[in-house]
């Protein structure tokens, strides 16, 4: 039965400590860099428990690799085989867009991938021409028929790569491709993500020879092949960064257990501008909210500019504060959902084109709402932290994409919200 979260919000401040998970957007591609060893198991701990992770689990054993998935231990162990299937069907692709990440793998494999185009997704139309590209320049035949990408090669080679963006996605396939290609791949312009440096540690454990993750430019050293390996999945930055927002909103005091900082520097650096106080200690990061948030000016951009995946959350900071503030977002073209349904929780907001301005105010009310996305979920939830009155929150299997226990760990920190089975109210008369 589908279920919605109620939150009663008001005055409750948020205190105490939260664990913070391994990050869903690290565990996706190194669970498809498991698809590139051919002998050894390959041991990932600290693996969030997410729909996400399942269905890249079922995709990854799907293509004729065991693995098992102790959700208890939150480890999977990936157990290399010889003969590695080369399609990615439809099924899978279709429920998770990072499904793509498959590609450069199987073709570093096997010479054919068969993917399902992934298309567009609420948050826009997300295409993958720059992932094509780069495989093109490294010997690759990409033809598409009946939705499926059809990628071909009889001899991968390294090539040097320019993206013409730093996308995450596309640096990563191409990172994996080249692991086990004839030659150097020198990719310039690559996205910076902590997850592509997390990426990038797995495999160089897995016997690969990548140099330079985390800044602009990425040499690969192809090899022969590649061995299992074992790695802790990162900290979940994502989810780090909406507990940070859920203290600042709250006039909060909470501890983000063995928070890296440095991966979330500007979160840190707006909210602190906002007036919420950050304190270094030994076991964490103490985040303390303020009684009244400052407005700001924020602009998504790849990292280390400001992450869109905190977008969401962070414009309720910006609704509950004093005065006005603007969102530009710069990384996807349909990401303001979410304000739409705050509305209907009393906020004023104008969006022109990839601009929001949002008029901060200390009178939200709670109201019925749906998640349109993954964070766009986790926003109206902390929205209903703040809130007069009761929020209820649909479509929730966008937030069970990427946070694990999110009401568990907000009721741990004080917060008075439950998830629950939704009642059928709309009836059709003379029916049982
Ligand atoms: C599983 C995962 O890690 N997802 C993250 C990853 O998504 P993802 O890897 O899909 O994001 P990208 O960095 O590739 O996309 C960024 C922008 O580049 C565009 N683009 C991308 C590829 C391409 O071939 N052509 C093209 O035009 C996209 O449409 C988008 O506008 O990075 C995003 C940007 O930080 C995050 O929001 C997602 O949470
Ligand atoms: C947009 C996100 O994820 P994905 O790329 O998997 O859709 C996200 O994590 O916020």
């Amino acid at each position: 039965m589908e279920e919605k979260i109620v939150v009663k919000g008001g005055q409750t401040r948020l205190t105490g400590t939260v664990e913070i998970e391994g990050a869903k957007n690290a565990v996706l591609p190194l669970l498809a860099a498991s698809i590139l060893p051919s002998e050894g198991d390959t041991v990932l701990s600290n693996v969030p428990i997410l729909s996400d992770v399942e269905t890249m689990s079922s995709l990854v054993n799907n293509l004729d690799i065991p693995l098992e998935f102790d959700r208890e231990a939150k480890k999977i162990t990936i157990h290399s085989t010889q003969n590695v299937k080369s399609k990615a069907p439809y099924e899978f692709v279709t429920k998770m867009r990072a499904s793509i990440v498959v590609m450069g793998p199987i073709i570093a494999r096997n010479g054919r991938a068969l993917v399902a185009l992934p298309g567009g997704c609420s948050i826009g139309s997300r295409p993958i021409d720059l992932h094509l590209r780069g495989l093109a320049q490294m010997g690759v035949t990409i033809t598409q028929k009946n939705g499926y990408i059809e990628a071909l090669t009889n001899h991968l080679v390294g090539a040097k790569i320019y993206l013409d963006f730093p996308s995450v996605g596309a640096t990563q396939n191409l990172m994996m491709a080249a692991t086990l290609a004839d030659g150097k791949t020198i990719i310039s312009n690559a996205a910076k993500e902590p997850e592509i440096v997390d990426l990038a540690n797995l495999l160089n454990k897995m016997g690969a020879k990548v140099r330079g993750a985390g800044t602009d430019t990425i040499r690969i050293e192809g090899v022969e092949k590649m061995h299992g390996a074992n790695h802790s999945v990162v900290q979940d930055r994502i989810e780090a960064g909406t507990f940070m927002v859920a203290a600042a909103i709250t006039k909060g005091n909470v501890l983000i257990a063995d928070a890296i900082s440095e991966h979330n520097r500007p979160l840190i650096s707006k909210l602190s501008e906002m007036g919420v106080e950050f304190i270094e200690e030994n076991d964490g990061l103490r985040v303390i909210g303020p009684d009244r948030l400052k407005p700001t000016t924020v602009k998504t951009m790849p990292h280390p500019g400001f992450p869109t995946d905190m977008q969401a959350q962070m414009t309720v900071a910006q609704a509950v504060a004093d005065g006005e503030s603007d969102m530009y977002e710069t990384v996807f073209e349909n990401r303001f959902q979410h304000l739409v349904e705050m509305s209907r929780m009393g906020l004023e907001t104008e969006i022109l084109g990839n601009r929001a301005i949002i008029q901060g105010t200390d009178n939200l009310q709670g109201a019925e709402v749906k998640a349109t996305d993954l964070r766009a979920a986790a926003a109206l939830i902390l929205a209903g932290l703040v809130a007069e009155g009761e929020t209820s929150v649909t479509k929730l299997h966008h937030l069970d994409r990427g946070y694990w226990h999110f009401v568990e760990k907000l009721r741990a920190l004080g917060a008075d919200l439950e998830r629950i089975p939704m009642e059928d109210t709309f009836k059709v008369p003379g029916k049982a």
